[in-house]
């Protein structure tokens, strides 16, 4: 039980089917332990952005438990669900950042649309593009910045909220390899100050980069490796 409680997360028997279709992921058990590093990899169409989907509450299991800070995310009163979206930030492969906005307001988003008074959203939104490195380009509007440039927003705005879990569902894949490390630093430093991060990726350079992360395999809509266990890296993809 002690194993259980230390779980941030904990799938039970997960199933998820699209509509009348066969099952896009079965018999999914894992937990993850708060504070850990995971890197989740499988083929094309094996369920990664599913099981992701489910863990960040934009999906509903069809059968089993999904279980996020020690409850039951099924049976969340509906109005207890922004507060629980709001403990995990998600990070896109395609950034999904509002194009009208410039790169300040769109890390600025989480904190206004939770409602803190503007006198307290200036110094987080500085900080965070100081972190990143773009305080030069806080007017900048989406798209006329790089696609690094655009993941370093979108990855601020995910974590200006100080979330407990970091999801990232190929976040290095419209990006080159440089930047691929770049990001994957910021990932790390976050992990290091407590934060448990989840990142999808088929980069197995990126996933040899971080030899203490834990391993999940997913094929076709199975957990292949849910053990949690330290592992040895592969070497090549
Ligand atoms: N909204 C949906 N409606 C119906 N089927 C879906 C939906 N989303 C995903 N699927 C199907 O579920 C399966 C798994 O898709 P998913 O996107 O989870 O895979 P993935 O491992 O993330 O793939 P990729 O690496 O290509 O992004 C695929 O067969 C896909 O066609």
């Amino acid at each position: 039980m002690a194993a259980l409680m230390a779980n941030i997360v904990q799938f039970e028997n997960v199933g998820l089917r699209y509509g009348s279709g066969p099952e896009t992921l079965s018999d999914v058990n894992f937990g993850l332990k708060s504070g850990a590093f995971y890197f989740l990899t499988g083929a094309s169409g094996a369920g990664k952005t599913s099981l992701l989907k489910l863990l960040y509450l934009a999906q509903r299991p069809s059968r089993g438990v999904v279980r996020l800070f020690g409850e039951d995310a099924g049976v969340l009163p509906r109005a207890r669900l922004p507060g629980f979206r709001r403990r995990i930030g998600v990070v896109f492969q395609d950034f999904r950042l509002v194009p009208h906005l410039s790169a300040y307001d769109n890390i600025a988003l989480p904190l206004r649309v939770a409602g803190v008074p503007e006198s307290d959203v200036e110094a987080p939104v500085r900080e965070m593009l100081a972190w990143v490195g773009l305080i030069e380009r806080s007017r900048a509007k989406p798209p006329t910045l790089s696609g690094g440039e655009q993941q370093r927003i979108a990855i601020a705005r995910a974590v200006i909220g100080r979330p407990e879990i970091l999801v990232a569902d190929e976040p290095t894949g419209n990006v080159d390899p440089a930047m691929a490390e770049r990001l994957l630093h910021l990932f790390e430093s976050l992990n290091r100050l407590g934060t448990t991060v989840v990142v999808a990726t088929h980069d197995f350079h990126l996933i040899n980069r971080i030899p203490t992360a834990h391993m999940m395999r997913i094929e076709q809509g199975r957990l292949s490796d849910a053990t949690g266990a330290l592992r040895n890296p592969p070497k090549s993809a």
